[in-house]
């Protein structure tokens, strides 16, 4: 799937060549003011996610309205919105970024795969405030690379991971931010141990956030034991009968 995932990537790069208008790119970044994702000590905040659908389980939710959707995150205590910009594998689109833009104040997560530059540049335009780079697609100087062109770019990286082998290349690299994903990307299982795991390897200076399979309040009480400052939550909130009481369930997740 992942194979699948980046030979479509490939694809869109190609499209970004002769489509993005470069030019844009200097002017908006001298006048961008970045929405700046400021966590509480000692909380776990919720990534919210819009996600339509999953490449392993097909649509999530059949009658999604995003706009209603987002401004229910807003409303109901989100601290980041994570907009899937994937058309193929996740029904979400790069247009819903500048979209849920301009409805909510909160800041922007472009959760897409990264594989080029143009890609960054393409997500300033769009409107993203912070970008996903998964440490399994690269090697550690192409990472390198996408890191620092980030950061110039006034985006910041969140940089996902898997296993104890990519901490280690996280930690060598400019980020103030990595997701530890329990989705494991070779059969698609999720476990939040895999969070719980590698929480001892990520030091204190680094936000901690944990991605994938998050479903209750128990879940944010055990990150918050561990460390965390962020959940990445998407289906868990899509498939509920009330995504915003919800959310609210597992943004106030020690007041049960
Ligand atoms: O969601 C999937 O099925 C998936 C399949 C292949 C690669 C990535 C995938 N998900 C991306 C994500 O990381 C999640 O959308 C995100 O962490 C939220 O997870 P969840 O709360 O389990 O929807």
């Amino acid at each position: 799937m992942l194979g699948r995932i980046i030979a479509q990537k490939r694809r869109e790069v190609e499209e970004l060549r002769v489509g993005l208008d470069i030019d844009k790119v200097s002017e908006l970044k001298r006048s961008k003011h970045p929405r700046n994702f400021n966590h509480t000590p000692n909380r776990v905040a919720v990534i919210a996610e819009l996600k339509k659908a999953s490449p392993i389980k097909g649509q999530l939710c059949a009658d999604y309205n995003l706009p209603d959707m987002a401004l229910s995150y807003a409303e109901n205590g989100a601290a980041v919105i994570s907009v899937l910009t994937d058309k193929e594998f996740f029904q979400g689109s790069p247009d819903f970024l500048p979209e849920i833009r301009t409805l909510v104040q909160l800041p922007l997560l472009r959760k897409d795969f990264i594989i080029d530059e143009l890609q960054l540049y393409e997500s300033l335009l769009l409107g993203a405030d912070l970008v996903l780079l998964i440490a399994a697609v690269h090697n550690y100087p192409r990472l390198l690379d996408l890191t620092v062109k980030c950061r110039e770019l006034g985006m910041e990286p969140l940089l996902e991971v898997h296993d104890r082998e990519e901490v280690k290349k996280a930690l060598d690299l400019p980020v103030g931010m990595i997701g530890v994903n329990n989705r494991n990307l070779k059969d698609f299982t999720v476990d939040i141990k895999t969070s719980l795991k590698l929480a001892e390897y990520i030091p204190d200076n680094i936000g901690r956030v944990s991605e994938s399979g998050i479903r209750s309040a128990a879940d944010m009480r055990l990150l918050g034991e561990h460390g965390y400052q962020a959940a990445l939550i998407g289906e868990a909130l899509v498939t509920s009968p009330n995504p915003g009481m919800k959310l609210r369930e597992l943004v106030n997740y020690d007041q049960g």
